[in-house]
């Protein structure tokens, strides 16, 4: 089997000082979905970003595509962020241009420099998010849904091994939720690896996947329980 896209083992995750999550272990393997589930302020979002190198991982070990998170630097990071997609909940698109302006963007800060490959590549992830017709409009004529849509093209750009994403769908109403939860099933499906911090238990309830939760300053998998 393949090394796991993500361990982490006796991890603690702090904001400063504060101690948020203790004795973290998990293992994501390549082509998994998991659910990350809490309630407000138990610390997913903690988690979230001690994952892509926004908090330093003080205790315990990590690796995640490859990069030791306890010994990762500064210059680390940008590299680190090439390998894993991630979606936010208030998509941080930049406003000041286009759907594809917004990619290209991405693409020559990581190093892409012909331009009919970054037209392909941009075609590409637009094709799978069904939005390649809407390439030309400013991203502040779009809706929620179809920002969510662009953000994650913009994480599929440099073929992440794993995708992070936290809260994708908190700031969707529900039948646009679903349709962004089936967006990333399609993803999932095409062979990537997932993990997506929700509240949403319309979504959990539907698209059935692994689901951890953080409580009382743990992380622990919920046990499904078999429906009569
Ligand atoms: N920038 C920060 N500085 C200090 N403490 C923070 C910071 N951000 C979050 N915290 C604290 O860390 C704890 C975990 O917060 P976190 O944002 O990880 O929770 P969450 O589960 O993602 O919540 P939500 O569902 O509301 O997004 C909370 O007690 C919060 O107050």
């Amino acid at each position: 089997m393949d090394k796991p896209v993500l361990h982490l083992e006796n991890a603690a995750i702090y904001q400063r000082e504060n101690l948020v999550l203790s004795q973290v272990n998990l293992t994501i393997n390549k082509g998994d979905f998991y659910y990350l589930i809490g309630k407000t302020g138990s610390g997913k979002s903690s988690l979230m970003k001690t994952l892509y190198g926004d908090l330093k991982l003080q205790e315990g070990t990590g690796s995640i595509v490859d990069f030791d998170l306890k010994n990762l630097k500064e210059k680390d990071i940008p590299f680190l962020r090439r390998k894993i997609g991630i979606v936010f909940q208030d998509f941080k698109l930049l406003s000041d241009r286009t759907v594809f302006g917004n990619l290209e963007f991405v693409l020559k800060a990581t190093g892409w420099k012909n331009k009919d490959e970054i037209k392909a590549k941009i075609n590409e992830v637009l094709e799978k998010v069904g939005m390649q017709s809407q390439h030309y409009k400013n991203t502040f004529e779009l809706s929620g849904g179809e920002q969510q849509r662009i953000a994650i093209a913009r994480a599929l750009l440099n073929d992440p091994e794993l995708i992070l994403a936290d809260e994708p769908t908190g700031n969707l109403d529900p039948k646009t939720s679903l349709e962004v939860m089936e967006l990333l099933n399609e993803i999932h499906k095409s062979g990537k690896t997932i993990l997506m911090a929700t509240h949403d238990y319309q979504l959990i309830v539907k698209f059935k996947h692994t689901t951890l939760k953080v409580e009382a300053g743990e992380l622990f998998e919920v046990v499904q329980q078999a429906t009569n």
